[in-house]
């Protein structure tokens, strides 16, 4: 017993002297920022797993400043400089260690969890299967998926006799999913076919879980001890993930591509180009697996972001569809190259990236140990961990005004130039240096032309097709009030379709954002 309080009396005191020195003596010691966080990681890790980090980090910029200390050893920046400043310098890939885990039982990095050379060469494979060029040529696969989505939309039209109430949340899920399923391994998950989710989805969108797991890596002995307590039967489900991606692939390669190009296609030319510098199969999985994660759910947010806030806004709403409307004389005739030209379209896909950015905050660096690194005009010490948060940057007074209103027009070349005169209006400042929704240097997004070509189509395709509002008693939820696990988890969007009519009657707000 004698043993056990002197064991917690230095423990106390240890937490205790440690948090003096935190706040005193720590290099990061001048740095403002709320006490308590300065004092430990535990009410940032609070509000991580809570889903409340990105709202409280930009409170603490509001309050703070553009620089705050949020944990004894890590800074917020949000300065449009700090964007090249942090994320393209030389080993700016190199995350904290607890963020850049492989799940248990898994050797293989990926090019989420690979730093260095292998992230390089995960880096160029992708960046072959992501190319314009290589995008353009999966157009017609993503079409056909947007085919299908429509036409479970019309069954349901016609079924109920003119109007269909679909949550767009999970509906977009399923499309986003089949076709990177399809893009990936020449094979979909069959969601849209089903009207179900895949097995899979349920184990990959449990983002609640990574940060749980992230968080309790800063704590050694909370982790060790909680591995030794976890039954084996508890990873069950992330093996019958792998398995599942194991025999795609095996399948894959044993038939070929199902009919049209795919990534696979394009790791197998960059193996045969690259002998010396290869990926092996289990890399190529894991791989394939980031795609899925990354690329499913960060669409899903895109379409769902875009229509939600074109449904808070049917004035927008309606200027998109005219837009859309005009600019196609059938709906076949609707492709990415020419939506690409759609000003207003691309202009409501750029702020429902700056209102609803698909990855908040997760864009933590370590810098390097041997020497100071300048950021934004200051000097950082050694080895801290820093982070630009697109959630603060996005909806910052300093950087956007009337940061939280949707309006597309900030994004256009020819805005109204009186507009810009009154300090309320969304026209009176944007600096644009400050909006990187697909972030910056060797970690940017490599799938910019997929997701930008998947935006489009399908949001054309909508537009074209349908008229919709929110379906009849239901209401939206306010964007932010929406908890983030990395990325946003939504809540339903029930939205009710019908044919598109010829006419457009005139339109106003329908809620708050
Ligand atoms: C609107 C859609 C999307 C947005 C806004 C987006 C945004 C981002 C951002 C900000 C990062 C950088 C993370 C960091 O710096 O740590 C990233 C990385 C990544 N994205 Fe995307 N993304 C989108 C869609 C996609 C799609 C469709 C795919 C795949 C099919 C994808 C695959 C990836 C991968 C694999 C990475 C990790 C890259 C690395 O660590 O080197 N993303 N994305």
């Amino acid at each position: 017993m004698g043993l056990i309080l002197k064991a917690v009396g230095a423990y106390v005191l240890y937490v205790i002297s440690q948090a003096i020195y935190n706040i005193l003596f720590h290099p990061l010691a001048k740095f403002p920022g709320p006490k308590a966080w300065s004092t430990s990681r535990i009410p940032y890790l609070f509000t991580l797993v809570t889903g409340q980090n990105s709202f409280r980090i930009k409170a603490l910029h509001d309050e703070y400043g553009p620089v705050v200390r949020v944990a004894p050893n890590e800074l917020h920046i949000n300065d449009p400089r700090a964007w090249d400043d942090i994320y393209l310098r030389k080993d700016s890939e190199i995350r904290p260690p607890q963020w850049g885990m492989r799940p248990p039982g898994i050797e293989s990095y990926n090019v989420i969890s690979g730093v260095g050379p292998d992230h390089a060469r995960f880096r160029k494979a992708l960046g072959m299967a992501f190319s314009e060029e290589a995008v353009k040529e999966y157009e017609p696969t993503v079409r056909s998926y947007f085919n299908k989505f429509t036409t479970r939309i019309d069954d349901l039209i016609a079924k109920n006799k003119g109007s269909a109430v679909v949550d767009m949340v999970k509906w977009s899920n399923f499309t986003t999913f089949d076709v990177i399923g399809e893009l990936a391994w020449s094979k979909s998950y069959d969601c849209l076919d089903t009207g179900a989710g895949h097995a899979i989805m349920g184990v990959l969108s449990h983002f609640q879980g990574v940060i749980i797991a992230a968080a309790i890596t800063y704590y050694p002995w909370i982790n060790n001890a909680l591995m030794a307590i976890t039954p084996r039967s508890a990873f069950e489900d992330l093996k019958m993930i792998f398995n599942d991606g194991h025999e795609r692939l095996q399948n894959r390669i044993k038939n070929g591509p199902s009919g049209h190009p795919d990534v696979l296609g394009h790791l197998a030319e960059y193996n045969k180009q690259n002998p010396n510098a290869k990926i092996t199969d289990d890399e190529i999985e894991q791989n394939v697996f980031s795609c899925l994660v990354a690329g499913s759910e960060c669409l899903t947010t895109a379409f769902s972001g875009a229509l939600h806030y074109l449904l808070v806004y049917p004035s927008k709403l309606q200027r998109a569809q005219e837009e859309v409307r005009a600019a196609f004389s059938s709906e076949a005739n609707i492709n990415a190259t020419d939506a690409a030209k759609l000003e207003y379209l691309n202009a409501v896909i750029e702020e429902s990236l700056r209102l609803c950015p698909p990855l908040p905050d997760m864009l933590r660096r370590q810098l390097p140990s041997d020497a100071p690194t300048t950021i934004a005009g200051r000097v950082i010490p050694p080895a801290t961990v820093v982070s630009v948060s697109c959630y603060s940057m996005f909806r910052s007074a300093s950087h956007f005004s009337s940061p939280d209103t949707f309006a597309p027009e900030r994004f256009l070349k020819d805005a109204d130039e009186s507009a810009k005169w009154s300090p309320d209006s969304p026209l009176n400042h944007n600096d644009m240096a400050a909006f990187k929704p697909w972030g910056v240097g060797p970690r940017e997004c490599p799938a910019q032309p997929l997701a930008r070509l998947e935006m489009r189509l399908f949001l054309a395709i909508l537009l074209y097709r349908y008229d919709f509002k929110v379906a009849e008693g239901n209401y939206l939820t306010k964007w932010t009030s929406q908890q983030v696990f990395e990325t946003w988890q939504k809540d339903p969007l029930n939205v009710e379709f019908s044919p598109a009519a010829t006419s457009s009657g005139t339109a106003t707000p329908v809620a708050a954002p």
